[in-house]
């Protein structure tokens, strides 16, 4: 199947029924928007944040110029990754970049532009992550202040109201990726609705409190405002809840502008432990954590993958079956989770995860067209209200199959 177009689950029978994938060749459309609006700006904004000399400023007009009239180019040069891109390639390079499916063209925009401002080549630029000046700005931002003073409050509150406030935080928390800053309904978003879409968040505590030593596996979206809520969570598994040890998956590499690498790891635990106050204590147990092996982070390539869960690797597959809960953060990951497809939005969220290896519960503000698992009802009100509540970032769920 050349992109699961018609279903088709590797290791699965076919799913015929399944609705089309989504692309982003429909002037006007979200995907559309994107690829137009969005990674144009993206582009003029990586160039102006990092001083780049003449041959990288020239990959990237090279880049602007291919993502707005050209067609999908393969990776030049002797790249590391050239083999697993050809494994994941589906048939798409050589073709319109609207025509691919539009996770796998996003996914290989944030590539293409690690290739131009010469991300893995050897020389001054190997390893420069040039989304590094907007993390910065939004972790020293008075936002993440705010967010550090709130854990202070979480100590007086009885132990489930201490993890319910947890899992909000890193729910909104995922709110506004930087990349979703890019365009303006995206700049001034910010609002929210309470009352979640749908909420299974009191399904977590069990899940993680049964009979036996957990290991909680959170798959993480964005660095700063998101991050710190997610590493809070972290530290109320592992020293509130009998939870033997956690795995946070980041990225490999800088991805979708604010996603969290390693380094943005290093940097927030380094926020907290700086912070002082409750705060300071979650950054010094966390701190020990790490030390001890009971917080793993791993970089997962498939991570950076332009692909849906369903197609991941036997060990990224064992990593998730042997996990008491996995925690899918964000909208990419909700994509990547039920299939970045035209689903009726009332499918329900089991039907889309039943690939998925263990029990997994997905934290989520909506950023784009996909969504499963709604009541008919909440459909209609939302539709009858008339704003863009699939893409706006007001509207949030948690969506659990265990
Ligand atoms: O950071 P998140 O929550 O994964 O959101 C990223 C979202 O932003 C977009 O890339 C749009 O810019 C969506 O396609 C994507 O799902």
């Amino acid at each position: 199947m050349a992109d699961g177009d018609a279903g088709g689950r590797p290791g699965e029978a076919a799913v015929t029924s399944d609705p089309p994938v989504i692309r982003s060749n429909v002037p006007g459309s979200f995907p559309w928007g994107v690829m137009h609006e969005r990674h144009p700006a993206l582009i003029r904004r990586v160039g102006e944040a990092t001083p780049y000399g003449p041959d990288r400023r020239r990959a990237l007009d090279l880049l602007l110029a291919e993502i707005t009239d050209g067609v999908i180019r393969p990776l030049e040069g002797p790249v590391h990754d050239r083999e697993l891109w050809r494994s994941w390639d589906r048939g798409h390079l050589g073709r319109r970049w609207d025509d691919a499916p539009f996770l796998w063209a996003e996914s290989y925009f944030y590539r293409k532009l690690l290739a131009a401002v010469g991300y893995f080549d050897p020389g001054p630029w190997r390893g420069i992550d040039p989304f590094e000046p907007f993390k910065q700005a939004e972790l020293l931002g008075k936002g993440v202040d705010e967010e550090l003073r709130a854990l202070g409050g979480l100590s007086s509150m009885p132990v489930e109201e201490q993890a319910r406030t947890l899992v909000h935080r890193a729910l909104w928390g995922n709110q506004a990726d930087l990349g979703f800053r890019l365009s303006a309904a995206g700049a001034q978003a910010g609002g929210q609705v309470t009352g979640l879409l749908a909420d299974d968040g009191d399904l977590i505590w069990p899940a993680v409190d049964g009979p036996g030593p957990a290991r909680v596996c959170l798959v993480a979206d964005n660095a700063g405002g998101e991050l710190l809520p997610d590493l809070a969570l972290i530290d109320h598994l592992l020293h509130t809840r009998a939870v033997r040890e956690v795995s946070l998956h980041v990225k490999p590499s800088p991805y979708y502008v604010s996603d969290a690498v390693p380094a943005d790891v290093v940097a927030s635990v380094r926020r907290l432990s700086a912070a002082g106050g409750a705060a300071g204590e979650v950054g010094e147990r966390l701190r020990a954590a790490m030390s001890s092996g009971r917080l793993a982070v791993r970089t997962h390539a498939f991570s950076c993958a332009p692909l849906p869960y369903d197609e991941m690797p036997g060990d990224l597959r064992e990593e998730f079956a042997s996990a008491t809960l996995t925690i899918m953060k964000g909208d990419l990951n909700y994509r990547r989770l039920v299939g970045d497809r035209a689903w009726a939005p009332t499918t329900p969220f089991a039907e889309t995860v039943g690939y998925f290896p263990g029990p997994v519960v997905a934290l989520r503000t909506l950023k784009s067209d996909v969504v499963v698992g709604l009541g008919a009802e909440t459909v209609a009100a939302l539709e009858a209200d008339g704003r863009p509540w699939r893409t706006s970032g007001t509207h949030a769920l948690i969506q659990a199959r265990l």
